[in-house]
Parts: C-alpha cells; structure tokens; sequence
C-alpha cells in the first residue's frame, strides 16, 4: 500500500517534470507578441510550480520562519471563526472551495475545522498534484476513527476558466469560498478579476463567505510614495512599480519578492472597486482590516493566544536576562540594545522588523453572500 503511494507518488512528482518542460516549452515556441498576450498567468504557473517543498528543518532556518507562522496563524484564526460562523447558522455539510489552494497549506486547517468536503483549485499543476499528495498522506495516517473530508482537486487559470464546469458534482454550493494570497494575482484585467469573482462567489451558499488575504494597495501605493525610488523593502522582501504617481485601476503591476517564497508579478486591487464588483454577486463586505489591526484584535483570545504560541507565531523572548515571555517587547530590546524588534509589542513575542514590515502590507477580508 505505501509502496503503490510512493510509486504514485514518484509518478506525480515526474509527470510534474514533464508539465513544467512542457510549460518551458509552450514558452519558447511563442512569438514575442503572443508571449505578452499570454501574460502573467504563464509566469505565475511556473514560478509556482518550480517552488521546491522544503521540509520543517529548512523551513526553521529561513529568515521570515516567524512571519510564516505568524501569517498561518492569522489564517487560521480567520478560518476558525468563519466555520464558527457557518455552524452557527445552522450548515451541516460544510463544502469548501480553496480558490488557489497552493501545495494545501490550509488542508490541516480544514481538517481541524472539521469541514466536509474540499475543493482545491490552482493554475499551478505542480502544486495542485502536491497538494493532492498531502492530502492522501493526511488521509492515510490520519486515525481509523477520525472522518476526514473529501476533496477534488482542480488545475484551472481561475481568472480565465469556469471551476463550476470541472466540479465533480455539477450541483455542489460552497459554504466558504477562502482565497489566501492570491486575488491579487487575477486584477491584471477586468475581465481576469471578475472571472475570479464569479468563481469564488457564484457557487456560495446564500449567507457563505467569501474569505481572503490580499496585499493592502493604499499601503502599498503609501510606501512607494515615501520611497525616493521605485522600490521599497528590506532585506526580507522587495516591491518594484514600473513608475508612481498615476494607478491605474486593472494592470497596475509591481514585482514582489519575498525571500525564497514569491518572485513574481503582482497587481494592486484597488478595494474599493473590489467590494463595488462583488456587489454583482450579491457579495457584502463584512470585514476589511489590516493584518495590524486584525492580530490586535484576535490576540485578546485566549484560544488564538494558546494557538498563537502552538504554532510559534512569534519569537520568544530569551530568558538568560531575566526576561519572562510577560515582559514587553520594549523590555526585551532595551536590555538586548537590540532595537528592530519593537514593531509587534505583544507579551507573546515578538517578530524582526523586516518580518513584521513584510506582513504588514497585507489585509484580511470576508464578504458575505445576501440571501
Ligand atoms: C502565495 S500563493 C498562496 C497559496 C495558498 N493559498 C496559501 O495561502 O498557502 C499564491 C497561489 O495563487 C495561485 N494563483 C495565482 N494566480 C492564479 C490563477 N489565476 N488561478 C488559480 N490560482 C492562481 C498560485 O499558483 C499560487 O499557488
């Protein structure tokens, strides 16, 4: 039985060599116009599908480990209480749709929630197929008595394709709709952005939710605007603008790169549009806060505070000076003399300025679908 998984496995993972050669290929048979017109989705794909998995060890080492946990955190809080949410209105069978499901960084996450089917959906083949591998193993150790859900798994360019044609069931409706770190991707074009809209929102529930992460473009476009270049960051992350001054509402591109993670093209999604589109789709906004905000808030919990500290969200305090985790983040950097952690004062923890300058250009948001 592990044998045939590990052969399928090793199967899956050629087959992926094959589909990025071919992916590398489609891209060089292209003239130089066509290649423009098959824009960032191409570039997106690739660069996601070559992201290597690496394992918890070298996870540990990288210098934004904090910020990842930090951001995963913040995830799951967010998850948490949108299925509090959908139980609380009465959903038995709660059907999910992770709208660029990545490698399924969430799967533990709807495992946890207890939720009852999954659909996973990215353009990135690569990562669709270890996602899939992930949940089998998830399935496979998980205990005899535990119901894990069921999931499908979808590769579509959800900005360009119809996910309701490719579900296994034609009929299902989504309680929740959660798309982490990835709408952005799709306000390229109106039409990419509305094709994304209308997957994540038209199969929901009347009372679902439309659940995300997305960068904060007025904190953004604040920072560009501050810069004397056309850059800003710090030795974790880099966003580039071609030029400022002038932001146009679709194609206002900019190149991100965070350390090991994300090297590509990105787009600003002007919110205020965003929750105008929605409106189409019967979409409400229900919450827009940033990542700042929305951890100031949450943290005053004390299951996601014990959440918080399971899954190292932030660096612990030393103890050799004396130092409790119950002493302030100032405390901590005036006796250190090691002042770029004083960004997040948490008695927690705390996360590196360049962390913290990283995650705090992103916003959570939840729309709710009107009955
Ligand atoms: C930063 S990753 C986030 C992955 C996952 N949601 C998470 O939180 O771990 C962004 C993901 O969006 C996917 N993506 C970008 N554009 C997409 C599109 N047009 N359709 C589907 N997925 C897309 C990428 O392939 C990538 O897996």
């Amino acid at each position: 039985m592990e044998e045939a998984t590990q052969t399928r496995g090793a199967q899956q993972e050629e087959n992926s060599g094959m589909k990025r050669k071919h992916v590398e290929d489609e891209e060089e048979k292209m003239s130089p116009s066509k290649k423009q017109v098959l824009d960032h989705g191409v570039k997106v794909a690739s660069h996601y599908n070559q992201l290597q998995e690496v394992g918890r060890a070298a996870r540990s080492r990288s210098r934004i480990f904090f910020m990842r946990n930090f951001n995963n955190w913040l995830k799951s809080v967010l998850i948490g209480e949108i299925l509090e949410q959908v139980r609380g209105a009465g959903s038995q069978q709660v059907s999910v749709l992770d709208l660029g499901c990545g490698k399924g960084g969430d799967l533990l996450k709807w495992r946890r929630g207890g939720i009852d089917h999954l659909v996973c959906a990215d353009i990135a083949g690569v990562s669709v197929e270890q996602c899939q591998i992930r949940y089998d193993e998830m399935k496979k150790k998980s205990h005899r008595n535990e119901k894990i859900f069921t999931a499908e798994f979808i590769t579509a360019d959800c900005s360009k394709e119809l996910l309701s044609e490719k579900l296994d069931d034609a009929e299902l409706m989504f309680d929740i709709c959660s798309c982490q770190f990835v709408y952005h991707y799709s306000f390229e074009s109106e039409q990419k952005a509305n094709m994304m809209l209308r997957n994540a929102c038209e199969r929901l529930k009347p009372g679902g939710y439309f659940i995300g992460t997305t960068p904060d473009a007025f904190e953004l476009v604040k920072r560009l605007e501050a810069s004397d270049s056309l850059s800003f960051g710090n030795e974790v992350f880099k966003v580039t603008f071609q030029s400022k001054g002038s932001y146009p509402l679709f194609g206002c591109q900019y190149h991100f790169n965070l350390e090991e993670v994300v090297n590509v093209p990105e787009f600003l999604v002007y919110f205020p549009l965003f929750e105008h589109m929605a409106k189409q789709y019967n979409m409400q906004l229900v919450l827009k806060q940033r990542f700042a905000d929305f951890f100031e808030e949450k943290v005053k919990k004390e299951n996601h505070r014990s959440l918080m500290m399971k899954m190292m969200a932030l660096e612990p305090f030393p103890s050799e000076d004396g130092l409790q985790a119950s002493d302030s983040a100032e405390e901590y950097c005036h006796a250190k003399e090691h002042c770029d952690r004083a960004d997040v004062r948490t008695p927690l923890g705390t996360l590196s300025r360049s962390e913290w300058e990283a995650t705090s250009i992103y916003l959570v948001f939840v729309f709710q679908k009107m009955s």
